[in-house]
């Protein structure tokens, strides 16, 4: 925020919108490499209306795409950079099993990518998750790096350091206007900010926000119910915080996907979501479903009578969060197509939290026009045909 009464500076080497993960990082690596960095937020920190809140987010080196899992060694590494730099815990190891069919193509593509990983049988897997039971024909592959990372604690703390290296955060400002030019100028709520670089980091709003710019990006927002379910047996080590986290592949039951993490945010309560919700638009998140239009919760409800016995059947607590998703599922982090100085990271999909370390360094090194650290191919933007429109 900025201070009452000073005069407004209005210049900056780097302007970033959206204080989420993406933003936050991005923010961080720019101001690490001195460069007088604004970051702007159109809510008063900290929110829950995006995509970054929440106490916990998955964290894991296993990936069936090798172009994730090759990032995987630079983010851990960099998570572990932030933990020292304020002194805090961010992560909590406690190891993840992928569930799936024997021999589908993607469990197969996350065993490969983990090298030497463990593929568990059901006795197996007994003795890592005591409290999940699989289902005859399927498997389980170990990724003992995986674990739990404390999302809202995170995102304090990069926003901390980003200050501390003289970074200026003004939350409660909405962008309005964006000009582009080799000066780019930045209109919000409270302020006009000039800078020769921008880069975009809104999230689910970041469709409506590049538009005005020329491009029509595929980007859906999703509505995700986040569920908690109550353990049978309070306290059972079954289940409950003793277990790893878990994903699940190749289920026809589910073929987006069911995840969960051990009971961290609420006792005895283990998060289990599916990697998939609703069409939304950002700005009506609040208009909750009917009671009959809820089929996550039945899907999830009957994948614990099967997979996760020790679970009531019910959620015992319901949050929403957004995705916002891409056709491939794969991230946007590319320059404009026509306006090179503004870099666009988005569309990440419901996977972006971990990689959050490694994707503000990748849109800090673009913006700056230095060679990216990483393969940049999968991310860009003429992935994806008639984007740019004529409106300039
Ligand atoms: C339920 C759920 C579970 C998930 N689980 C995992 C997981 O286990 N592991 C994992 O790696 N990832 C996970 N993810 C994904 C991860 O959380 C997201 O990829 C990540 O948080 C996206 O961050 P972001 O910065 O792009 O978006 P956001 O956090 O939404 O940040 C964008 C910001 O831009 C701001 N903004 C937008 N428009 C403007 C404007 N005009 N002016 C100013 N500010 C603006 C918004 O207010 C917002 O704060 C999960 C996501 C959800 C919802
Ligand atoms: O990024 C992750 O690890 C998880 C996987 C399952 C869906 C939510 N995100």
């Amino acid at each position: 925020m900025a201070t009452p009464g000073q005069p407004q500076k209005a210049t900056y080497d780097a302007i970033v919108i959206g204080a989420g993960i993406q933003g936050s990082f991005t923010a961080y690596h720019l101001a690490q490499r001195h460069r007088d960095t604004l970051l702007l937020e159109q809510f008063i920190l900290p929110h829950s209306r995006g995509s970054s809140h929440g106490q916990s987010r998955i964290i894991r080196s296993v990936y069936p795409e090798e172009y994730y899992s090759r990032m995987m060694p630079d983010s851990f590494r960099l998570w572990q950079q932030l933990e020292a730099e304020v002194g805090i815990r961010l992560y909590r190891q406690t190891g993840l099993v992928v569930l799936g069919p024997a021999g589908n193509e993607e469990l197969e593509a996350c065993r490969r990518s983990l090298g030497d990983s463990q593929v568990l049988d059901p006795t197996a897997l007994a003795r890592h998750f005591p409290g999940c039971r699989l289902q005859a024909g399927q498997v389980a592959v170990l990724d003992s790096t995986g674990g739990v990372l404390f999302a809202d604690r995170a995102l304090r703390a990069v926003q901390e350091v980003f200050r501390r290296h003289g970074g200026t955060v003004r939350d409660g400002e909405k962008v309005l206007r964006i000009e582009p030019g080799a000066t780019v100028t930045v209109t919000t709520t409270g302020g006009v900010y000039q800078a020769p670089r921008l880069i975009i980091t809104a999230g689910a709003w970041t469709g409506p926000l590049v538009e005005p710019l020329g491009l029509r990006l595929p980007l859906q927002p999703l509505r995700i119910d986040v569920c908690y379910w109550r353990e049978k047996e309070p306290k059972s080590t079954n289940v409950g915080s003793v277990s790893p986290c878990f994903l699940t592949v190749g289920l026809s039951q589910a073929p987006h996907g069911i995840y969960g993490l051990p009971a961290l945010e609420y006792p005895g309560m283990v998060k289990l979501c599916h990697h998939h919700g609703s069409p939304i638009d950002p700005e009506k998140r609040d208009q909750a479903p009917s009671g009959a239009d809820r089929p996550d919760i039945s899907l999830l409800s009957s994948f614990i009578s099967s997979y996760l016995p020790g679970l009531e059947t019910q959620p015992a607590v319901m949050e929403t969060c957004l995705y916002t998703n891409t056709p491939d599922k794969d991230f946007i982090l590319d320059r404009h197509p026509k306006f090179s100085n503004i870099i666009i990271g988005a569309g990440f999909s419901g996977h972006g939290f971990k990689l959050a370390p490694v994707v503000g360094k990748l849109l800090c090194e673009l913006s700056l026009g230095e060679e990216p650290s990483h393969n940049m191919a999968p991310f860009a933007i003429t992935r994806f045909h008639d984007v740019l429109q004529s409106v300039l």
